[in-house]
């Protein structure tokens, strides 16, 4: 399976992370808020639409309260009902005059028997005082306009009262657009028929749009129609649901024959949805990515770079074949586990090995290095001699006349003499770059680090005595009455030419053989010295 490194594994999870982020975050944005957000900024625009409804009839309400209060009044209502002119004339005088107009905030106001006849107009512009000659009662010329009649079938009841005939809305005039108010002329008691309808008609100024602005809140445009046309934009009090998110609404004022009149723009406060890749949104994936980047930063400090050094240690302990122990500064728990049962197991390890390498370089009997461990240490010195000069003696070492001391007190006791012999030999030898081991049986060899004749005869003269000394008891030797060894050496010397060169440790070991033989030969309890070269050595018996 192909591997990735930490660092690589870092970075695919970084930009992983990123990408699913980004992915949930905007298909959050999408699926779910959204359409949520939707339906709620929908909602407030159809909120704001409604309150321009509220907002006319709230302009209008002080208008419609005044207009019906003085339809059902009975100084109206006789003013039409009696004939004297003089009563009339007061009447008007009374109610009518300039300051009427201004403090009522009407232009106009009419007075019409049940049959649509004037019998009083007055058009005064409350704003500028100025006198204003209305003609749109002139149903010769505006037949549409008797709707304003509040006693004809189809008039609309509203605002008021139900039970006074009244209608309100807008109206073309020779002034422009205006509203108007119409109620019929009752007695105050409001019994009896109703003898005429009252009709105040307010122009629409240039604040119109402005006081819709402050009502609704919003900014809302006025413009008139001068060319009515067929159009699909509702009317101000329709309600009509929202489909979508729309920068504006339009509504119609019209006049009684439903002919638009001004054309009322509303700009929704919510004029399109939120961009799906928000401000906020690219702040949040910018969060998400900080977050990201401390996460790597905590957990690259904390796990991955000692996860990263305790396997860089163990490479360099694989490479070296060198155990050293792992490091066991970890602040998180399972590192330090894992470091510290890495070095407990390594310890075992270690000790295995060395009772591997004793069971496998120890002779078994006497605990000396065993033939295995003297020819592996013998061919590394060799290697070493070859490079540096041949400077050892190889000593062949071997119990005399054995036989007959097994024969004599059994072969358990022979292991022990074997044990003595061996032990006392390798006390002699305790040099680092010397040793002794068990070659077989009852025969001994040494790497002697000395190529001194008189060094070594020397030293092999005291362990000849050190066994006299043992006086092992040997009641069968035709040599002493104790135990005695005879020695073989051969004396490896270097040379100036690479004659040594091809020498092998074989040949080595078979002169210092031959040497014992001779040693033997002549008797035995004594030693023999051959050298390489042959003329460099001279033999000696004790
Ligand atoms: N007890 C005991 N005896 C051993 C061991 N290994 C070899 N021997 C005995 O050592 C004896 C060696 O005898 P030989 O090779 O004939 O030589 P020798 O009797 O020592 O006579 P020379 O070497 O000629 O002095 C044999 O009897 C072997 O059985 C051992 O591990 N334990």
């Amino acid at each position: 399976m192909k591997t990735i490194s930490f660092n690589q594994l870092q970075f695919r999870i970084f930009f992983i992370l990123i990408f699913l982020f980004s992915g949930l975050l905007g298909a959050y944005r999408f699926f779910i808020q959204q359409p949520q957000l939707a339906t709620s900024l929908i909602a407030y625009s159809e909120r704001e639409l409604s309150s321009l409804k509220t907002a006319i009839f709230q302009l209008n309400q002080p208008f419609a309260t005044l207009n019906y209060d003085y339809s059902i009044w009975t100084d109206t209502y006789k003013f039409i009902t009696q004939d004297n002119e003089e009563d009339k004339q007061e009447y008007i005088e009374d109610n009518y005059l300039d300051d009427t107009f201004l403090s009522l905030k009407i232009d106009g106001v009419f007075i019409f028997d049940k049959q649509f006849n004037p019998l009083f107009t007055k058009g005064l512009n409350h704003q500028t005082n100025q006198p204003l000659k209305f003609n749109f009662f002139d149903l010769n010329e505006y037949p549409h306009n008797k709707a304003i009649n509040p006693q004809l079938k189809n008039a609309q009841r509203r605002l008021i009262d139900t039970e006074v005939a009244n209608t309100f809305g807008t109206i073309n005039t020779l002034y422009g657009p205006a509203f108007y108010y119409s109620t019929e002329i009752l007695k105050s008691d409001k019994t009896g028929p109703a003898v005429g309808f009252l009709v105040f008609v307010r122009l629409l100024n240039d604040s119109f749009a402005q006081q819709l602005s402050q009502l609704t809140l919003t900014t809302v445009e006025v413009s008139h129609i001068t060319t009515p046309n067929q159009t699909d934009i509702p009317k101000w009090d329709e309600t009509v649901p929202l489909t979508a998110l729309t920068p504006t609404s339009e509504r119609l004022l019209v006049d009684p024959a439903n002919n638009p009149l001004i054309k009322i723009t509303l700009n929704h406060t919510n004029q399109a949805m939120p961009s799906l890749w928000s401000f906020e949104t690219l702040m949040l994936i910018l969060s998400m990515i900080m977050l990201s980047i401390s996460v790597y930063f905590i957990l690259g400090n904390f796990v991955i770079q000692p996860v990263k050094q305790l396997a860089l240690n163990i490479e360099e302990m694989d490479k070296a074949k060198a155990y050293k122990a792992l490091p066991k500064d970890f602040i998180i728990t399972e590192l330090l586990k894992l470091s510290t049962h890495f070095n407990a197991l390594m310890d075992t390890v270690n000790r295995q090995n060395a009772l591997l390498n004793e069971q496998v370089f120890v002779d078994e009997l006497t605990r000396i290095s065993n033939r295995r461990a003297f020819e592996r240490f013998l061919e590394t010195h060799m290697v070493i001699s070859q490079r540096q000069g041949f400077n050892f003696s190889i000593i062949m070492a071997d119990i005399d006349q054995f036989k007959a001391y097994n024969d004599h007190f059994g072969h358990l006791a022979g292991d022990e003499a074997i044990t003595i012999v061996a032990q006392t030999l390798n006390s002699f030898f305790p040099r680092k770059d010397e040793m002794c081991a068990r070659y077989g049986g009852e025969e001994f060899i040494i790497l002697f680090n000395d190529t001194n004749i008189t060094h070594i005869s020397q030293k092999l003269d005291v362990i000849i005595n050190k066994f006299a000394e043992l006086n092992i008891d040997h009641p069968q030797s035709s040599v002493a009455s104790y135990l005695t060894v005879s020695f073989g050496v051969c004396v490896v010397k270097s040379q100036p030419s690479d004659q040594n060169q091809h020498l092998t440790s074989e040949t080595i070991i078979d002169m210092a053989d031959k040497a014992l033989y001779q040693a033997k030969e002549k008797g035995r309890n004594q030693y023999n010295i051959n050298t390489i070269p042959p003329d460099a050595g001279y033999k000696k018996s004790s």
